[in-house]
């Protein structure tokens, strides 16, 4: 809850400083291995090595037969995927049935696919042991050798790269059970304000929490995960009991959250509490208050035991705001993830503030990024029709400017 504030006035830092600060205040979280499901989404913290080589060992890259010198061949044997494997030298004019998949013998130059072949069985796998087949083979031919695709101990990705589904299945397939990656940051949100309500059509004088049901995916798409949301009511002491009782926190979240977010209550009213709960606490406060519109009372704190507390604006494009600002980097940072930067051309009238940066959401198109407009600070509309925010300088004069990327959806 906002109410009038008699205090002294703190000088905002610039939103390029604060931004900076924010990345700054974070380090890359120690590397975990865990199970290849858990690994999706992080970044592997050490180059992913080949364990075995792919194939494991010379196999049929066609249903037909395995073949030694020159035909016809009489058939000698069969072997399957998974099964055992032809236990001697094939001799010249010898042929094995093979599947796909399965390892050729010893002495074995080429693969007659079934439909190549003349004399052998009408249907695969029924060949009568000792009948001859026909045909004509190039040498090599439809054999995979060990190694062919992946020699064993090469480097497939290199450190730093993202664990999509499809690495998943690489890496499943080159041996590995567990990845060493960079852990996801676990994001601990507490919900301030009496008026704001979880469910249903707000009574008059109530609003429906807005900040709360975009987090869990602007986080993840950050690199992190909410690991818990907690609903406080206004007053200092719920969240000074939230805020010290930060154990409790964890222990209801069942992990150990890595950074705290705080939805409202970051004002500068006496009804505001953070900053006073915060200097009780002891907390290092980094950033208090940002020249940016919106989202200008945003605060960065840390903790006395080191970790750090992201204080965003109740209204909610001004949240939206100020999670990108400083929430956002710092989570890139805790999972070691390069900051992308994107320049454009705006097109359409916008007017800069003079003293504070101004963020404003935009539609990337051909002729540049297209201002979407309903940007006042409560409303998330043009955020929604938005994909990037446009990084508006004090007392810009029509020249590029930076687009800050908006999660998209999955
Ligand atoms: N005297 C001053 N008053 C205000 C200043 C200032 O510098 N001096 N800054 C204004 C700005 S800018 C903003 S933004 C707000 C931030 O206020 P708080 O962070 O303290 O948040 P509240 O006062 O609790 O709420 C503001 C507004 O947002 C609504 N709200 C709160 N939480 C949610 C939520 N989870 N989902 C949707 N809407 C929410 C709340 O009902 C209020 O309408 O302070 C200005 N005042
Ligand atoms: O953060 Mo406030 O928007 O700047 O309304």
């Amino acid at each position: 809850m906002t109410v009038l504030w008699h205090g002294p006035v703190v000088e905002a830092i610039s939103w390029p400083s604060a931004r900076t600060l924010a990345a700054g205040a974070a380090c890359p979280l120690k590397p975990s291995s865990v199970p290849l499901a858990q690994a999706l989404g992080c970044r592997l913290a050490e180059p992913l090595r080949a364990l075995v080589a792919v194939p494991g060992v010379d196999v049929s890259a066609m249903d037909g037969y395995a073949v030694a010198g020159a035909g016809p061949w009489r058939v000698a044997g069969r072997v399957l995927a998974g099964g055992v494997p032809y236990g001697r030298v094939l001799d010249p004019g010898e042929a094995v049935e093979v599947a796909t998949g399965a390892p050729v013998p010893v002495g074995a130059e080429a693969v007659l696919a079934y439909e190549h072949a003349e004399g052998g069985s009408q249907v695969p796998g029924s060949q009568v042991p000792g009948s001859l087949v026909h045909g004509v083979v190039e040498p090599g031919k439809h054999i995979r050798r060990r190694g062919e695709d992946i020699p064993e101990g090469t480097v497939v990705l290199g450190a730093g790269a993202v664990v999509t589904p499809v690495a998943l299945g690489l890496a499943a397939g080159l041996g590995h059970d567990t990845l060493l990656v960079r852990p996801r940051p676990n994001v601990a949100v507490l919900v301030t304000g009496d008026e704001v309500v979880d469910d249903g059509l707000p009574a008059p004088g109530r609003v429906r929490d807005a900040i709360g049901p975009f987090l869990p995916g602007l986080v993840e798409w950050a690199g992190g995960r909410v690991a818990g949301r907690v609903r406080l009511p206004d007053g200092s002491a719920p969240l000074r009991a939230a805020l010290d009782g930060w154990p409790a926190l964890d222990a209801a979240m069942d992990t150990v959250a890595d950074v705290v977010v705080v939805c409202g209550a970051s004002s500068r009213g006496p009804a505001d509490h953070l900053r006073a709960v915060l200097a009780d606490l002891g907390a290092d406060v980094l950033v208090d208050g940002v020249a940016v519109r919106p989202g200008h009372p945003q605060l960065l704190a840390r903790l006395p035991d080191g970790r750090l507390l992201v204080g965003l604006p109740g209204n909610p494009y001004a949240a939206l705001a100020a999670a990108l600002t400083l929430l956002a980097p710092i989570l890139r940072e805790l999972t070691g993830t390069p900051a992308a930067r994107e320049t454009s051309a705006l097109a359409g009238a916008v007017r800069a503030h003079p003293h504070d940066t101004r963020l404003v959401p935009v539609r990337r198109s051909g002729r540049g990024a297209v201002p979407v407009g309903h940007d006042r600070p409560g409303s998330l509309w043009g955020a929604a029709l938005a994909d990037a925010l446009a990084v508006v300088p004090p007392g810009w004069a029509g020249e590029q400017v930076e687009l800050i990327e908006l999660p998209a959806g999955v």
